[in-house]
């Protein structure tokens, strides 16, 4: 990103609140973020499931009131999977610098999930730097192929039982 800069909401389960703030920690000082949106929880005794946490801070991008989500949780799993059933959202586990690189270029991913029981903090804090510095390309040979996901999601483009090639 140049001359952008993104609004970035953060969630974490029990499980994944110390990650997660000290990427807030991060964030507030990197000079791509304007605005950090903190959805919780705040604390290893605030016992809120995965799910309704990262829910809400997907419907945070998908109400466009945030560009990029970053949710951490024991695996990144499971907060994976429920931001995903938010409509528009696609949302992975990455915990290398290559399916870092991937989500955003190949799979237009707006939520990096993260896993505090998997990775060490160090690894996760600079995941979370990287995923800030891609930009997908609406005019690469992926974009056809996110937008088939999109097509499903809809079902403008479900044909029953067929494989279109892209
Ligand atoms: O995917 C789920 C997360 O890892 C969560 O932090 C832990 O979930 P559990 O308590 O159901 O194992």
């Amino acid at each position: 990103m140049t001359d952008l800069q993104w609004r970035v909401v953060l969630g974490a389960d029990e499980a994944g609140v110390s990650y997660k703030d000290a990427i807030k920690a991060d964030l507030l000082e990197d000079p791509r973020v304007k605005e950090v949106i903190d959805v919780g929880v705040n604390a290893d005794t605030d016992k809120t499931a995965y799910p309704h946490v990262a829910v809400a801070a997907a419907r945070k991008i998908a109400a466009g009131e945030a560009d990029r989500g970053i949710l951490v949780c024991g695996t990144g799993m499971g907060v994976a999977i429920a931001a995903n059933k938010v409509p528009g959202i696609r949302a992975s586990v990455a915990h290398d610098s290559f399916s870092v690189e991937r989500l955003v270029l190949s799979n237009d991913g707006q939520v990096l999930t993260l896993g505090e029981r998997v990775i060490g903090k160090e690894l996760a804090r600079r995941l979370a730097k990287e995923f800030l510095g891609y930009v997908f390309d609406t005019s690469s040979a992926s974009a056809a192929k996110v937008d088939a996901i999109t097509g499903y999601e809809t079902g403008a483009s479900d044909e029953a039982g067929s494989v279109p090639s892209c």
